[in-house]
Formats: structure tokens, sequence, C-alpha cells
């Protein structure tokens, strides 16, 4: 089937009840289990993506959250074809995704950061000849495009050293800039700033987004940093156990999480975390400067009241930073109750 884009209607990627079950075969540890292993095999389904349900505009960054275990991978693997699903519907720029069609290779990519596509032991420039050929790209797109990613991506120098003699970031650099030389319009990047740098994190993100705003791609993207997600992404998907739970803007996440919000507060004389904890939960002090987090239907109230019964040079009131909204939402999981947003 070529790509049916009617089916699809205007979105870039269309996800309808995708499902994935993965068959685990048990055995019990040991030599005996392993004999027992023979004789009856066990095994069980482990329901990594469970009925889940979103579309993707074009030219769309959505940040793709969830705790570990949660189905993100598995997701985009469904989504870039690499993994079939078991049950829904998945349209991605029109196409079936699991039928792995040239055309739609073409339009899509999948970067995961724990992986690398870059052949060791050659420079990465013979990486990208290689991908030039097997996309058909025409020799004056190659050069264009490897003109533009060595500029936004400061490549010049590392071309043509050996891959495995590159930096993690200059590596990772080189494999977006591999996965992308092809101009996909739908991006799956699987936390592309994994072991980074501070910078080079910066760097990755700063070539995503001009890779969006100058091709309008489509991105959807998973990653552990936060400060990827908040730069990146307006739209956050949050997937848990499989199911996503939460599909929205960040300030409605934060709202979802719960948690409240953080009053920071520059103090002209010195105030213990003892004075401040009338007012609010989780305080730092440090110096003159100090956060307390208060709950979100009572900010006017306690702002006025530090103001009127503190030294206060200046208060500010910020929405919790994504980390502690979504170490609010599944961050003590572990024999814990479950704190989860409200399904969508
Ligand atoms: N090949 C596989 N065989 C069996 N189970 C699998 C396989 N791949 C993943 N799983 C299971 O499916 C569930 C979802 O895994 P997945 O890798 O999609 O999660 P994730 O959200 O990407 O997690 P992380 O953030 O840790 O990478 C987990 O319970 C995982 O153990």
């Amino acid at each position: 089937m070529t790509g049916d884009r009617g089916g699809a209607g205007d979105a870039a990627v269309r996800v309808r009840d995708l499902r994935k079950g993965y068959v685990v075969h048990e055995k019990e540890p040991g030599f005996l289990g392993s004999l027992r292993s023979f004789v009856s095999r066990k095994s069980r389904v482990v329901e990594a993506v469970r009925g889940v349900s979103f579309d993707l505009a074009p030219g769309e960054v959505v940040g793709f959250l969830g705790p570990n275990g949660a189905g993100k991978t598995t997701t985009l693997k469904m989504l870039s074809g690499l993994l079939h699903p078991s049950g829904g519907e998945v349209r991605v720029a029109g196409f079936e995704p699991g039928r792995r069609e040239n055309a739609f290779l073409r339009q899509i990519t999948l970067v995961m950061g724990q992986k690398q596509q870059l052949i060791w032991d050659l420079p990465a420039l013979d990486s990208f000849l290689v991908n030039q050929a097997i996309y058909e790209i025409p020799d004056a797109q190659f050069r264009a495009t490897m003109a533009e990613f060595t500029e936004v991506l400061g490549l010049e120098g590392i071309l043509k050293k050996q891959v495995r003699k590159l930096s993690l970031g200059e590596r990772m650099k080189c494999e977006l800039a591999a996965a992308l030389l092809h101009r996909p319009k739908v991006l799956f990047l699987d936390e592309p700033t994994i072991g980074l740098d501070v910078n080079m994190q910066e760097s990755v993100r700063a070539f995503v987004q001009d890779y969006n705003a100058r091709y309008g791609a489509t991105v959807m993207l998973t990653s552990h940093y936060m400060a990827d997600v908040t730069a990146l992404a307006r739209r956050i998907l949050v997937i848990d156990r499989g199911e996503v739970v939460f599909d929205g803007d960040l300030a409605r996440l934060a709202e979802q999480g719960g948690g409240g919000k953080t009053v920071r507060l520059q103090l002209r004389r010195p105030a213990t975390a003892e004075d401040l904890g009338r007012f609010g939960s989780e305080v730092r002090v440090d110096g003159l400067s100090a956060e307390l987090t208060v709950p979100r239907a009572l900010v006017s109230e306690r702002a006025a009241a530090l103001l009127a019964e503190l030294d206060v040079a200046d208060l500010t009131v910020e929405d919790p930073s994504i980390e502690s909204v979504m170490a609010s939402l599944f961050g003590a999981r572990a024999g814990q109750p479950e704190r989860t947003p409200e399904p969508v």
C-alpha cells in the first residue's frame, strides 16, 4: 500500500488503541529450573502498551514522558515500524509503519540515544555517504544538508575522525546528522541526549529546534532530562504502564501533578526554615534566598502573609519544575500508594 493520506486525515501521526504484548518465557533459576523448563515451558504476556490513542499534527513537537518501563520505547518502535503491534491502528505520514515501505522510511527517522548506527571503525563521513546511497539523496541536496548540519551542530573537524575516537557528545551529534540526512518529516527521538554534558545537550536541543523550524518536521521525543522537554515541546504525553494518562500542555501537567506552586523569596533579613515552615512545605533556605512549596489554592493568601510577616525584598511564584511534577507522580512508586493523573 502506498501512503493513504486520506485515511490519516491531516495528522502526521495517528494512533488508535495501539497495543503491544511481549510473550516472555519464564524459567526458574539453576540447573533444575532449566530442566523443568524443557518439560513445561511457562510463558506470560507483558502488556507493554495497552490501548494508546493520540494524534500529532504536522510540525508538532511532543514530549513523551513516563517512568521506566512505561512503554515509551515500545510505542516509538511501533511508530517506526520496528515492532508489529498486537492490536490497534497506526498511521505515520499516511503510511502503515509495519510495512516498512521505502516511501515511509524516507519520511521518518528513529534515533535511539543508546544505540548507534554509525560504522565504528570508519569516519562518520563514510556512514553519511552510505546513508546518501541508501536514501538516494541527490548530490546537491547531500552537500547542502551536510553544510547546514556542519554549521548548526559544529561538526567541522570531526567528520573525518574514526567514530570510535569521537567523544560521546561528538558521536551523538554525528548520529543525529546521519539519522536526519534524508530530511525526514517525522522524527522519533528516544533519549537523544542521554549521557551528554549540559553543553552538548543544549546543542542537540538547538539542532532539533532548528530542524523542526526549517523543515516543519513533527517530533516525538523521550528524555529523562526535563530541560530537553521544556525547551522543545509544548505538548506532553505521559504514559504509565502502557496507557496514556496525560495529554496536554506543561502547565496543566503541573496542575495535575498536584504538589503546589513554588514560592521564591529574596529576603532582606535572614529567616530560618522553621520560620518559613509556617507558610509552606519543602522549605529550602540559602542565605537570604529561600523557596517553599505552597498549595495552589492558598498561594495568594500565603504570599500576602509572607510579605506582611517577613522582610521580603522580592517574591515570585512559579509552577513546580517538571522534574518535581514527575517525581511527585511517579518517583515514589516503589512500595507506596499510586498517584497517577486522572485519565484523559
Ligand atoms: N523485548 C521485550 N520482551 C519482553 N518484555 C519487554 C521487551 N521490551 C520491553 N519489554 C517490557 O515492556 C515494558 C515497556 O518497556 P519499554 O522499553 O517500552 O519502556 P520505556 O517506557 O521505554 O522504559 P525506559 O524509560 O526504562 O526506557 C517493560 O515492562 C519492559 O520490561
